[in-house]
């Protein structure tokens, strides 16, 4: 339990704890007003159920006396407002440490969820490619969710019932001290042993839930993305069964959970009434005293009825906080256990690295992460400012690789990448990232306008429409956005792009990496989906930047590369020949064949 507690505490920030203690102390305050309540309901039953009380006892007698009554009605009236006004006080102080409590849960919804967003978005290129983002999705949005309603809000919950529990016990104890005891005791036995015996299997279901639900995700997220492949293969009830069968198991481990954190109440409710009657019995039987009998019983009811909510919350709390462990342990991981995340940054922030002479990778090795097969063994290639230069090679030969380690988007296990002789490290790469336009193969397009899309990620009202403009003639896709689409840059191009065909969406992808005039263009396949004709007429507006940007193509198509000032041939990872297209075409006979076959 005490890990429990330290790893929510871990995930809350300075000013939230302060705010957690608040909301502690606030229900301290109501526990103790809550009993005052209870206790108040004593003299106001030992008035009604025998008046002479008010001259026998000494406290009833002082204030009859003080606040100068004139009859035992006018008193009894006033003992009843009383126990009105403090119930009315005590309600609306437990309303008031509600909103607290809700405020608390639902702000810290906000608040982790952007930690965990930002967590995720931080880290590493190499993290994505090993995690299903669906799983991410769902973490941010449901399970954070789940946290902040199933872990965090039972915490509360456990205090502020603890807190009310022991005021009321405290109370019973000044009373009866024995008959407090038989009466907390024996309900606390039943809840604890209850929750003692099956708290190992409320693990185990949480976590097939969780483990179910992520899976269920996956699916969805899996089923949406590959729609048009699902269609075409008539796959739809593969999907369908296999959403079905994880949502059944994850609704199913809810139902069981439902059902055990709510079944000790029934049994409960058997045991209080037996309570009440052994009261009953006992002040008859042992203490012979009709007398007292009527207020403690009121007493013993009313603490009951108070106790008893208060005793099942606690359960159900610590059953639903034992129910959602695994939801805290991957939020906790995946908030705090993040060493190599890079800080978000604005544009703004980070400064651009200079860039005047060349880039190298040199004596580069690299392997996937979780692959121990190297892609790339002590790999040298190196780049003069302002050239063109092409990457050729059958598929798999490690060009994609190559260019990933050329953006930064993975670090080389041995070698660096060098930028006018100096090592770019981490703290730096933002810096020449911004250097970089890059077109990867497959272009993602949001759900937004052409514009939004060119400039991507920058503010509607921060676009600069001529640099859209400029970048979209470059990528010839101004005419066809200007005399075909109504809306011109301002049309929207649907989700993933949906309404554009393939070669719309790989040229806005160039304009995209054209739109802050970079020093580099790094173009993975670029023109593939392009027809002969606009693919030559955009390698032709690519060959306009020649000389004043640097360029590296990755083609299969080599007559892209016909401009190119060097060519490299990969093979296994290896530089295996170099030399611009004529030299190639004269002296390589890999070339050629690879020319032949790529037509
Ligand atoms: N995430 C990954 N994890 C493990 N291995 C990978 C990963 N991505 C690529 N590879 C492997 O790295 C090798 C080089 O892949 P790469 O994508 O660089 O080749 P390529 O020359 O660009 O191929 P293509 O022309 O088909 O795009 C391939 O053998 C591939 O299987």
């Amino acid at each position: 339990m005490f890990k429990v507690v330290r790893k929510i505490y871990s995930l809350l920030d300075h000013s939230e704890r302060r705010r957690f203690l608040v909301l502690i102390l606030s229900m301290i305050a109501v526990g103790l007003i809550d009993v005052a309540g209870i206790a108040s309901i004593m003299p106001f039953m030992a008035v009604v159920s025998n008046p002479e009380v008010v001259s026998s006892n000494h406290y009833l007698h002082w204030v009859y006396q003080t606040f100068g009554f004139s009859s035992e009605n006018h008193f009894l009236i006033f003992l009843g407002l009383l126990v009105f006004f403090m119930l009315l006080f005590s309600n609306a102080m437990k309303a008031m440490v509600l909103w607290l409590d809700l405020n608390f849960a639902h702000f810290r919804l906000y608040s982790l969820s952007r930690r965990l967003f930002s967590s995720y978005l931080s880290q590493p290129y190499g993290f994505f490619i090993n995690q299903n983002t669906s799983i991410l999705h769902k973490n941010i949005l449901q399970e954070v969710a789940k946290f902040t309603h199933e872990v965090l809000r039972p915490c509360t919950q456990i205090f502020s019932r603890l807190v009310a529990a022991l005021f009321i016990f405290g109370l019973l104890l000044v009373i009866d001290p024995l008959l407090a005891l038989i009466i907390f005791s024996s309900m606390g036995t039943v809840y604890l042993s209850i929750y003692f015996l099956a708290q190992r299997r409320l693990v185990v279901i949480g976590e097939e839930r969780f483990e179910a639900n992520a899976q269920r995700s996956k699916i969805a997220g899996e089923a949406f993305g590959g729609i048009k492949d699902l269609k075409i293969l008539n796959r739809e009830a593969f999907f369908f069964d296999q959403f079905s069968e994880h949502a059944h198991k994850a609704e199913s481990r809810m139902v069981a959970h439902g059902l055990f954190s709510q079944l000790p109440s029934f049994f409960m409710e058997v045991v209080a009434f037996g309570g009440i009657l052994i009261i009953v019995i006992y002040y008859l039987v042992v203490k012979q005293n009709i007398g007292q009998t009527l207020p403690v019983i009121a007493l013993y009811a009313f603490a009951g009825y108070r106790l008893m909510p208060a005793l099942q919350g606690i359960f159900s709390a610590a059953s639903l906080l034992r129910f959602n462990l695994p939801v805290l342990d991957r939020l906790h991981q995946d908030i705090n256990a993040n060493p190599c995340a890079r800080p978000i940054l604005s544009r703004q922030q980070v400064p651009i690295l200079p860039f005047k002479e060349r880039i190298q990778l040199q004596a580069v090795t690299f392997s996937y992460p979780g692959s121990d097969c190297p892609i790339l063994k002590s790999f040298d290639l190196s780049i003069e400012k302002n050239t063109s230069i092409g990457l050729v090679g059958a598929t798999g030969a490690g060009k994609t690789t190559v260019v990933d380690l050329l953006l930064g988007l993975f670090s080389p296990d041995q070698g660096q990448l060098l930028v006018d002789g100096m090592p770019v490290k981490a703290e730096t790469m933002a810096g020449w990232q911004l250097n970089i336009g890059y077109v990867p193969q497959s272009i993602f397009l949001s759900d937004d306008s052409l514009a939004n899309n060119i400039a991507f990620g920058v503010p509607a009202d921060q676009i600069d429409m001529a640099a859209v403009e400029r970048a979209g003639k470059i990528a010839n896709i101004h005419d066809f956005v200007i005399k075909q689409l109504p809306n011109g840059y301002q049309t929207p191009v649907g989700e993933r792009g949906v309404r554009l065909s393939g070669g719309q969406r790989q040229r806005i992808g160039i304009a995209r990496a054209l739109y802050r005039d970079p020093a580099v263009l790094i173009m993975d396949e670029a023109t593939s989906a392009l027809d002969g004709i606009t693919e030559e007429v955009v390698t032709q507006a690519i060959r306009t930047l020649a000389g004043k940007k640097t360029i590296i193509t990755i083609a299969h198509r080599l007559t892209t590369l016909k401009d190119c000032d060097l060519i490299y041939v990969l093979e296994e990872g290896r530089i295996v020949e170099q030399g611009s297209y004529e030299e190639l075409s004269g002296s390589s006979n890999r070339f050629r064949a690879m020319s032949r076959s790529a037509i």
